[in-house]
């Protein structure tokens, strides 16, 4: 466990800006990419134009993704996560924000690239939130841990292209083992997806840095 969180670059804040920014002109591409009507030549083009950038990117390469200045909360240094992560094309990203009560909470607003059901959201990306989101509510209590096991309820479809919010927080905590409950809600207020989630710290506790 330790070694996930050792031997990893740090980003300064510049340059972690710049990345972020390309990062999210990635998103944008995903996104119009999974939306074009553009005809089969113009795709085999922009392909191309792509690969060539990809070379680009690929000429300067760490062994992993790096990780963030550590802010206040102390949880955000992972900036390649694929739910939090600004550096992620992947991610969304959802920007979640932990109060001193232990309370974890984000809005968010879901593109297409992220459906399941046509116009609502994919079961496993509310899953994939709703670990991140109960994980930070875990080791929001001091003790971070690994998913050991991690139930969804789907209550009501989750819509694409509007506001949710998510919010968790940790129930208690029994030795290694940290228990969390949170949900997923629409613009309406209404609960989509409810979650509860048990993690196991490790034996060996993970680095502070
Ligand atoms: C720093 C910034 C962070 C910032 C916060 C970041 C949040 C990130 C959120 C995302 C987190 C993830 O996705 S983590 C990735 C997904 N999860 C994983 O890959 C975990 C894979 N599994 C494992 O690595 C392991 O199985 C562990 C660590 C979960 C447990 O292994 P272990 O430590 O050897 O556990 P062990 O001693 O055998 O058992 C301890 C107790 O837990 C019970 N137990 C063990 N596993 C399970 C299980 N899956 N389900 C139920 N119960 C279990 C045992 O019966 C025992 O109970 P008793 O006899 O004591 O009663």
């Amino acid at each position: 466990m330790r070694e996930v969180f050792v031997d990893r670059d740090v980003l300064s804040g510049d340059d972690e800006a710049e990345l972020a920014a390309l990062a999210a002109r990635v998103r944008e591409l995903a996104e119009a990419m999974t939306l074009t009507k553009v005809e089969p030549a113009e795709a085999a083009s922009v392909a191309a134009e792509i690969a060539a950038l990809t070379e680009r990117l690929k000429a300067a390469r760490r062994a992993h993704p790096p990780f963030g200045t550590v802010g206040e909360s102390g949880l955000d240094r992972q900036i390649a996560n694929p739910v939090t992560g600004r550096l992620n094309p992947l991610a969304p990203p959802v920007d979640i924000e932990v109060s001193e009560d232990g309370i974890v909470r984000a809005e968010f607003t879901l593109p297409a690239v992220y459906e399941g059901p046509p116009t609502f959201v994919h079961g496993g990306v509310s899953a994939m939130i709703m670990d991140q989101a109960l994980g930070m509510a875990a080791a929001a209590t001091g003790t971070p841990g690994m998913t050991a096991t991690l139930e969804t309820r789907y209550r009501r479809p989750t819509p694409l292209g509007v506001p949710l919010t998510v919010e968790a927080k940790a129930s208690r905590v029994e030795g290694r083992k940290i228990y969390a409950d949170g949900t997923i809600s629409g613009p309406d207020g209404r609960v989509t997806v409810e979650a509860s989630a048990m993690f196991i710290a490790p034996q060996s506790a993970p680095a502070a840095s």
